[in-house]
This record gives structure tokens, C-alpha cells and sequence, in this order.
């Protein structure tokens, strides 16, 4: 049998090196690429009785030619034909736009079959094209495909035929049969014929079905199977931590863990305790103590002789980690040291640091990107941990863990995707949720203000205040203007101050501060002398203030919900009813839309939901911040479930006790097989 998977387009009748390198550049190099290159929809040009039409429906009408076409032209290259169309004792109006060609085909008196946007009230037809009459073997429902400069659709459509004809019987089922029958699949030569040439929009949608299926399944298939020989092949370090000391160090900690800290604290242990590579994300929610977590994973490395490296995104949340991390872990007598831009600039103390980690003194290493410089060395690095990845490059993360042996990683996120996204975009990861927040904590209340309203915002800033709360008031970071965005904020700081001062004391933060000048007014308001913080974004993430209740977002429709979501995570964090007051006048629907979702609800995972709906739906502020793969006919947002089912099914496969044995994989290894190889090639 032949493989369509191997088998080059240039087999097929009239594709030369032209048009072979047009197809190409669409990602059409074998049979299965085209055969899998499905229409992006389809039109119905089966004929249709006029009194059906509905306004503005493309359709496909005949009648007999009743006048003479005319064309008229104007300038060089726009013409319009006319002539009338009898449909029974109708006359319908038709005017094709420059294809004057046209009138050659239609001759008064004939009966022809013409497609077009018919106008009801004006009873005419925008014509399309003409439908030749006597293809005995047209479809009434045909497949529109996308093309290019160098390949027009047409030729794209002839070829996809003559690849179907041809080779149809050499298309295997990659799917598993026993898979297949219980979702009720077509088989993918019956999918493949359904996507091209359905008969309905019945079967169309039928076949769509598999072809998403097949789609996001082949997709998790190749992960997890790449996942899993990676796993074979990477040898990592054994971190063979003790397990007494540190049950003494949770008992410790002044809080009870929750269920779900407890439970990921055990997946990253006994990944760790492995010989294997971990590469592990760790997703919680705002407040949901992730910071914990990765301080018992640390601590675990030491109590096995390992160095341990936090690294974080700011210096403002690298400072926070290590005082966090010095109070919990000194009096177990774990070292730990800090650093930054600011303590390696000193000279004599950046060389007395780097050779105490060097030399294995300093168990624990908080950081930011400084950590990366090469002056850094350690003894022995057992684990990474990285907060808030996506403000690291892949790069800068290869570059932290050359340093050591392969060290374990973990990376921390509160981005708020779902699970079954995370996993397409985290793929080759090993997941771990903490599901749930500490007991005791208020739902953060949401209101909505517009910006007249402002005398209600500051009411209820008083009457926090007046309770010994603290407040963030924070103002939108303007694309491209700094300018702007500092009088903004400055603004706003010198409007708290009329307002608030000298009751309340007033800071100011924005990012045009040197990194000094921002960690003491972090510190000031951490030991609660300000009141208020005025500040830009460069608050957003980590910072912890269990103290502030208030969390006032101005202009807040120029944020996007992921981000809005981060800030209000600032407050609600200890166990006082906290407050977030947006205040918004926004200018478009999806602006509102998000408001509304902020309002309803305080749940990370839903808001992740909404916002990538809203991104479905062509929400270009959410777009941008997106980064999910691209897939060709399944879209992870509105097939979720879809992809929800198709990546446990991969995932039962791929991890059967027989999955290399059972002969209903066969093809499905092939074929992974066989993308991983050109994967590795590429
Ligand atoms: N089990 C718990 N019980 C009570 N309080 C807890 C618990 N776990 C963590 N906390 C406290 O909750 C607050 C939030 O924890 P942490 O800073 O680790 O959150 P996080 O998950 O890193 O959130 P974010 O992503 O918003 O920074 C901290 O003040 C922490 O001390």
C-alpha cells in the first residue's frame, strides 16, 4: 500500500516545480497535506426556489436569459454586465461586477444556472459566478478553499479530487477502532471525503467532527508520546531529600496547608525524589499559596545537600521571596541570599556572595535575572524554580539551568488557563494545580463606577482606611507613552494627596523609578507607614500585602481580564473582607463584557474561560496575549470539550500497559513516530 503520509504532491498529473513550491508555501508538501487541506467553508449551489430566498442569501438560482447581456465599463479595468433572468414569472435583475468575459456564456433565450447574493427587495441578484449545467456528477454543497497568489482554489479543488481518486484506498485509519467506535467516528477515509465533498451540510458537520477530533487527538498524542520517551531518555538528579525534617518544617509553617498545597507538595516531592528530569508547572490561582509550596520544594533540596534557586520577575518579588523564605527557613538553619542588579553592583560584596554560593555556604539563591549573569556559580543546583514564566525568555531559563547537572525545574504561574489549555501550551509539562484557597478568605467584592461616580470610590476608600485597611490606586500604563503614563499616575498620586493627606499618607510607584527608590516605598508600605499607594502596573504581580483591602483600577477597560484579574489578586489575600472598585467608562461591547466578568465573578479558571471567548469573538486586546497554538480545523476555545475528550483519550492510549503491543496502534505509532522524526529533523 501506498503512504499518503510519505507520498509527494509532484505524483499528482500537472504538478511541476511551480506548482509544487506554491503548495508548498500553503504547508502542502505530501498527499495526506492535501488531503487534509479542508475547506474553510462551504457553499450550497444547489438551485433553490425563488419564493425561498431570504435577503442578502448567497444562492444558486435558474432561470432563462431574457434580455441581451450588456456590459458597460468604466475606467480600465471595472466593467458591469446586465441583463434580466425569468424565473417562472419572475424577472430578476443580474449584474455581474468586471467579469465581462461572462457575456460570452449567455445567450438570450438559454437557461442557465447562475450563483449569487440575491437582494429581495429589489429583486436582483449580485451574480458570482455561472454554474456550469451538466457536471452530472457536481455536488449540490462544494468546499471553498483558501489560496494564494501562485494557486488559485479552483486548482487547489482539482487536484484535492484527483488525490482522492487516486489514492483513496491508501487511507489508513490512524485512530485506533476501539477509539473510534466509541465516539462514534467516521473513518478517516470517510472523514476526508465528508470535508471535501459532502453531499449536505449535514455530512459536513459530521465529518468535521472526526476531523476535530482527529486533529486535537493526533496533537496530544504527539505530546504525551514525546513527553513519555523523554522521560526515558533524560537523566536528572535524585534528590533524596528527608523525610523527617521536613514533616518538622510544615509543622512549623503558622497555618495549615490546604488539601490541594498538600497534595502538590507530594507530586513535587516524589518528582523530585526521582532520577528522572522534573519539569513541573505549578498553577494556582491568585492567593492561592503558591509561594509555600515552593518553599517546602526548596527546603526538601537542601535537607539533600542541593542548592535550591528561586528566581523571580522583579526585584521588588525577589526581595519579598527571600525575606519570606529567611523567616521560615532561618531557624531551620538553611542560608539563605539574595541576589539582584543591586547586590552584585557592590564589588566586595557581589565577590564574598558569589564565592559563598560557590563554595556550597548559601543553600538557597533568590534572584532575579541577575541569577543568569555568568559570574554565578554553584556548588551543587538540585532545583529551579521560576515564578511567573512568561516574563522569562526559553533562552534565559536554558541559560539558568546550564549551570547546573540538569537540575529539576519547577515554574510558577498564576496565569489562570484552563487545564486542558494549559496542557496544549505547556505540553511537554507535568502539571499541578492547587484548586482551592486557604480557608477563611472573603470573596473579594467587585463593583463597577463610571468615572463620575468618583465621590462613591472615595467614600468607600475612607471608610477602609478609617478601618486601619490599606489601599492600591492603580492607573493604566499608556503603549508607547511613558510620558504620558507617569503624569497619569502622578495625577492621580497628587489628587490622593488633596484628598487624603494628612490623615493618609500617600506613596507613588511607576516604573520610572530606579529599583532603590521603588523597594522603599514597597517597604514603606509594607510596614503599613502609607496608607495608600498610587502606582502603575509595575505593581501587578506577587506582591503580598495581606494589609490591603482596597484595590481601586482606574480606566479600567484598557486592561485585559487576565491582567485585572492579577491586580484584584492583590487584595483579598488575608482574612478581611477586601474590595475592588473599577472605575470605567468603556467605549465597546467587549470592554463591557469585561467589566460585567470581573463583577460576576472572582474564580481565575472562569475568568480564563470568558476571556478567551472574548478572544474567540475577535477581542484584539485579548488576542495579542493569547500565544496558543494554531490548529487548522479545530479551534481550542469553541471545542474545548472537544479537546478535553480527545486529550484524555491520547493520554489512556499512550499510557496503556499494552500500548506498544496492541496491534490497533500500529498506524498511530507510525504516524507519531514519523512526526517526531521530522520534528527533530526541522
Ligand atoms: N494554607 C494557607 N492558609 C492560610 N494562609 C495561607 C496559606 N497558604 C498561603 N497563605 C498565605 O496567603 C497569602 C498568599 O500566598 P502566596 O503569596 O503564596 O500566594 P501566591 O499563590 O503566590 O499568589 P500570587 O500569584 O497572587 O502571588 C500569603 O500571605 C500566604 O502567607
Amino acid at each position: 500500500m501506498v503512504d499518503i503520509l510519505t507520498t509527494p504532491v509532484t505524483e499528482l498529473k500537472g504538478v511541476g516545480p511551480r506548482k509544487a513550491s506554491a503548495l508548498n508555501k500553503l504547508g502542502i508538501n505530501t498527499i495526506n497535506d492535501l488531503l487534509t487541506y479542508f475547506p474553510f467553508r462551504y457553499e450550497d449551489v444547489g438551485v433553490k426556489d425563488l419564493t425561498a430566498v431570504q435577503d442578502h442569501q448567497k444562492v444558486a438560482l435558474k432561470g432563462i436569459v431574457a434580455t441581451d447581456p450588456t456590459v458597460i465599463r468604466f475606467g480600465r479595468y471595472k466593467s458591469r454586465l446586465n441583463f434580466n433572468l425569468l424565473i417562472d414569472h419572475n424577472v430578476v435583475r443580474v449584474t455581474f461586477f468586471n467579469q465581462p468575459y461572462l457575456s460570452k456564456k449567455l445567450q438570450r433565450g438559454e437557461e442557465v444556472i447562475l450563483y449569487g447574493t440575491y437582494d429581495v427587495a429589489r429583486q436582483s441578484l449580485s451574480g458570482i459566478k455561472i454554474i456550469a449545467e451538466d457536471t452530472s456528477q457536481r455536488n449540490d454543497f462544494t468546499g471553498v478553499y483558501n489560496s494564494s497568489k501562485e494557486i488559485k482554489a479552483g486548482t487547489i479543488k482539482k487536484l484535492v479530487h484527483q488525490a482522492y481518486e487516486n489514492y483513496h484506498e491508501s487511507i489508513r485509519d490512524i485512530i485506533p477502532g476501539s477509539l473510534r467506535r466509541k465516539f462514534r467516528l467516521l473513518s478517516r477515509e470517510q472523514m476526508i471525503k465528508g470535508m471535501h465533498f459532502p453531499v449536505n451540510a449535514e455530512e459536513a458537520t459530521q465529518a468535521r467532527r472526526t476531523a476535530i477530533f482527529e486533529e486535537f487527538f493526533l496533537f496530544q498524542a504527539g505530546l504525551q508520546e514525546l513527553r513519555k520517551l523523554r522521560r526515558q531518555e533524560q537523566q536528572g538528579v535524585k534528590i533524596d531529600y528527608d523525610n523527617k525534617k521536613l514533616r518538622e518544617f510544615i509543622q512549623q509553617i503558622p497555618f495549615e496547608l490546604t488539601k490541594a498545597q498538600k497534595r502538590v507538595v507530594n507530586e513535587i516531592c516524589s518528582d523530585m525524589h526521582r532520577p528522572i528530569h522534573m519539569n513541573r508547572l505549578l498553577q494556582g490561582d491568585v492567593g492561592s499559596g503558591k509561594t509555600i509550596v515552593a518553599t517546602i520544594a526548596m527546603y526538601a533540596a537542601v535537607t539533600a545537600g542541593w542548592q535550591s534557586v528561586l528566581m523571580a520577575p522583579t526585584e521588588i518579588l525577589a526581595e519579598q521571596h527571600a525575606d519570606k523564605l529567611a523567616t521560615l527557613l532561618s531557624p531551620m538553619g538553611v542560608n539563605v541570599a539574595l541576589v539582584t542588579g543591586n547586590t552584585v553592583r557592590n564589588p566586595r560584596l557581589r565577590r564574598e556572595l558569589l564565592t559563598h554560593i560557590e563554595h556550597g555556604d548559601v543553600d538557597i539563591i533568590i534572584g532575579t535575572q541577575a541569577l543568569i549573569q555568568e559570574r554565578v556559580h554553584f556548588a551543587q543546583l538540585g532545583l529551579v524554580i521560576i515564578d511567573e514564566q512568561h516574563r522569562f525568555g526559553v533562552e534565559q531559563r536554558q541559560t539558568l539551568l546550564a549551570k547546573g547537572g540538569n537540575p529539576d525545574v519547577l515554574t510558577m504561574t498564576a496565569t489562570p488557563i484552563p487545564r486542558t489549555l494549559a496542557i496544549t501550551t505547556y505540553g511537554e509539562m507535568d502539571l499541578s494545580v492547587i484548586d482551592e484557597l486557604p480557608a477563611g478568605r472573603k470573596q473579594v467584592q467587585t463593583v463597577w463606577y463610571n468615572k463620575k461616580q468618583v465621590g462613591q470610590v472615595r467614600s468607600l476608600l475612607r471608610e477602609q482606611l478609617d478601618q486601619g485597611a490599606q489601599a492600591y490606586v492603580i492607573s493604566p500604563l499608556i503603549e508607547k507613552s511613558a510620558v504620558i503614563d507617569l503624569k497619569n499616575a502622578e495625577e492621580v498620586y497628587q489628587n490622593l494627596k488633596d484628598h487624603f493627606e494628612p490623615r493618609y499618607s500617600v506613596g507613588l510607584l511607576h516604573g520610572n523609578m530606579t529599583n532603590d527608590e521603588k523597594n522603599q516605598v514597597m517597604q514603606a508600605f509594607k510596614a503599613g507607614e502609607l496608607a495608600i499607594l498610587a502606582s502603575t502596573t509595575v505593581i501587578e504581580v506577587g506582591v503580598d500585602v495581606p494589609n490591603a483591602t482596597v484595590m481601586v483600577i482606574l480606566d479600567a477597560d484598557r486592561f485585559g481580564l487576565a491582567q485585572l484579574h492579577q491586580l484584584r489578586g492583590r487584595v483579598g489575600r488575608g482574612d478581611q473582607q477586601s474590595y475592588c472598585v473599577l472605575v470605567a467608562d468603556p467605549k465597546n461591547d467587549f470592554g463591557k463584557k469585561r467589566m460585567e466578568t470581573m463583577v460576576a465573578t472572582t474564580n481565575g479558571f472562569v475568568i480564563a474561560q470568558k476571556d478567551l471567548e472574548l478572544r474567540g469573538q475577535g477581542d484584539l486586546l485579548g488576542k495579542k496575549q493569547s500565544g496558543l497554538p494554531s490548529f487548522k480545523v479545530g479551534d481550542p476555545v469553541t471545542n474545548l470539550n472537544i479537546l478535553q475528550v480527545a486529550q484524555q483519550a491520547a493520554h489512556d492510549i499512550i499510557n496503556a500497559d499494552d500500548y506498544t503491543t496492541n496491534n490497533e496502534n500500529r498506524v498511530l505509532i507510525e504516524y507519531l513516530h514519523q512526526q517526531i522524526d521530522n520534528g527533530s529533523r526541522a
